[in-house]
């Protein structure tokens, strides 16, 4: 009989649209335990049961403003790019491993995942689902087998609420396309041409356009066009519990790992997505 611990998890942005659904998720799995919610100082779910937060039951657990992981549980943090630097260091001061779903990272914070990767094993990705970690692998190789001269664009939908523009999703995809053609993500990219920026494409460019509205979970097509042909590749989410799932998988995944960054291909097994 194999007898598999049961991993403890702490919500960090428990009262969001993933974090309900993070909740849900664990409580209703059985190789998992909610351990900890934790919301926004001031926040309107503070004091709330988590369980009835998320639209199930009373489970007992409180949901507070500050983080403070136990030694062998994980942390999984879906919450707003501003409060991600505090949330890494408590993980450090802590040893505990984080799984890091949050967008709109600010460079330092970036440099921050990587230092604090010394010291506890961290799972970071700006989308969570198979579907859009197997796109992104993809995308490397048909840009690199493509080259330059087929225009790469890339759009993205997603719903009213999305603070951050353009997607995590979509720069991790057109960063993939740029280094697959050895490009420099930053100097060949292009969100905006409109006005001032208004002009006939350069060879090499690759665009990013971001539409809002609705109730979208998350659609994103790469677009390499040519002369009288165009290769659409599109992923759509339906449903935030792919998201969900795929980074509590993570968290089991990273709960015995040994200090590093990893990504949601290491979790799947699929190795470095360029
Ligand atoms: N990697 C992936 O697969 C995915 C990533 N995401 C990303 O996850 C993030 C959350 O998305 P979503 O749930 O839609 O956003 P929401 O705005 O619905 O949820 C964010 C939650 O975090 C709370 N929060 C704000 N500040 C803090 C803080 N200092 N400490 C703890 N909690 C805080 C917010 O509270 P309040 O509302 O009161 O400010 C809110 O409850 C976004 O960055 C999004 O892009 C989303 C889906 C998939
Ligand atoms: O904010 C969202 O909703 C999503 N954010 C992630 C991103 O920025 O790529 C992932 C997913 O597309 C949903």
């Amino acid at each position: 009989m194999t007898t598999e611990r049961l991993v403890p998890i702490s919500i960090v942005g428990a009262r969001g649209r993933m974090g309900k659904t993070l909740i849900r998720e664990i409580v209703l799995s059985d190789s998992m335990i909610l351990e900890a919610a934790v919301d926004r100082e001031g926040g309107a779910g503070l004091g709330q049961d988590a369980g009835r937060l998320a639209g199930l039951h009373d489970i007992g657990v409180t949901v507070v403003d500050e983080l403070r992981p136990r030694r062998n549980s994980v942390v999984v943090d879906f919450s707003l790019a501003h409060a991600t630097d505090a949330n890494i260091r408590r993980c450090v001061e802590a040893g505990v491993p984080l799984v890091l779903g949050t967008t709109g990272l600010q460079k330092s914070t970036r440099e921050l995942l990587r230092t604090a990767s010394r010291e506890i094993a961290i799972v970071s990705a700006a989308n969570f689902s198979v579907g859009v970690t197997l796109l992104t692998r993809i995308a490397g190789l048909v840009a690199g087998s493509l080259g330059e001269s087929w225009d790469a664009e890339l759009l993205e939908i997603h719903h009213s609420h999305k603070r951050d523009a353009p997607s995590g999703t979509a720069l991790r995809i057109a960063k993939a396309v740029a280094k697959a053609t050895g490009r420099d993500l930053e100097g060949v990219m292009r969100t905006d041409r409109a006005g001032e920026h208004a002009r006939p494409r350069e060879r090499g460019e690759i665009g990013v356009a971001a539409v809002r509205g609705g109730d979208s979970i998350g659609e994103h097509t790469l677009m390499f066009l040519a002369e009288g042909e165009r290769l659409e590749l599109t992923h759509r989410a339906f449903d935030r519990a792919i998201f969900a799932r795929g980074a509590l998988r993570a968290a089991r995944w990273v709960a015995s790992r040994a200090p590093g960054l990893y990504t949601m291909a290491d979790v799947i097994g699929l190795g470095d997505l360029g």
